[in-house]
């Protein structure tokens, strides 16, 4: 029997684009109804984060656990951190027919392409380059040595953006937000009638 899933959407793109900012704010709002889906990291939580909200903060011992028994939809390592998107919660709410948002950089975010290739994947890109510094130098947490490891990193990261849905730039957060819900309604939209013409099909046969 057909059974109808919700929608996993990707948004990905390089440290400090503002993809935790763009998210945090698409979740503000009411209207947003898809889930967050929390990741695990290795990483120490920064001052204000929260173990259960920001992150699942494990240490690496148990991340390589969960790595081992493939409790992980994806995962990277990223500048000397475990990163990766808990598999059972994804599948669950899913599985309940709601969407559910990933927030992940671009290797994670290309397994889950090879996973679930029906997913919304979209690139979240800065105006520039001197921009994503500036953004980094002014979030104010990471020493100098990391953020110049993280805008090296981005370089490479750039050069992932062609194998997205879509790339939406984030000049301002709102305008972002605006235009990551409409791409989500789109797609809605289209998943809705392709949909209803195989359920159509199916009745017909
Ligand atoms: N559109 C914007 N214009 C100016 N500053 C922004 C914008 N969006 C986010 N910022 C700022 O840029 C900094 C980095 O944002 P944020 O932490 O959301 O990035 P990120 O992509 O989630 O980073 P990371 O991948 O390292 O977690 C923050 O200080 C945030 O306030
Ligand atoms: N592949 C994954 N990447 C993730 C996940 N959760 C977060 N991230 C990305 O890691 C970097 C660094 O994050 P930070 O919090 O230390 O600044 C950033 O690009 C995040 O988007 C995940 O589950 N998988």
């Amino acid at each position: 029997m057909y059974k109808h899933r919700g929608l996993l959407i990707v948004l990905s793109g390089p440290s400090g684009v503002g993809k935790g900012t763009v998210r945090k704010e698409l979740f503000s709002s009411p209207d947003t109804n898809y889930e967050y889906s929390i990741s695990m990291t290795t990483r120490n939580p920064r001052e204000g984060e929260v173990d259960g909200v920001d992150y699942f903060f494990r240490s690496k011992q148990v991340f390589e656990e969960m790595i081992a028994e493939g409790k992980l939809l994806e995962y990277a390592e990223y500048v000397g951190n475990y990163y990766g998107t808990p598999l059972d919660y994804v599948n669950a709410t899913l599985d309940a027919g709601r969407d559910v948002f990933l927030e992940i950089e671009v290797v994670g975010a290309a397994q889950v392409r090879e996973k679930v290739p029906n997913g919304l994947f979209i690139f979240l890109a800065p105006p520039s380059l001197s921009d994503l510094e500036t953004r980094l130098i002014g979030r104010g947490t990471e020493a100098s040595d990391i953020i110049a490891d993280r805008v090296l990193k981005a370089r490479e990261e750039l050069e992932m953006m062609h194998l997205y849905d879509y790339v939406v730039e984030n000049d301002e957060v709102s305008k972002a937000c605006d235009r990551i819900n409409a791409i989500v309604t789109a797609e809605h939209c289209r998943r809705e009638r392709v949909e209803m013409r195989y359920l159509q099909m199916l009745e017909g046969e």
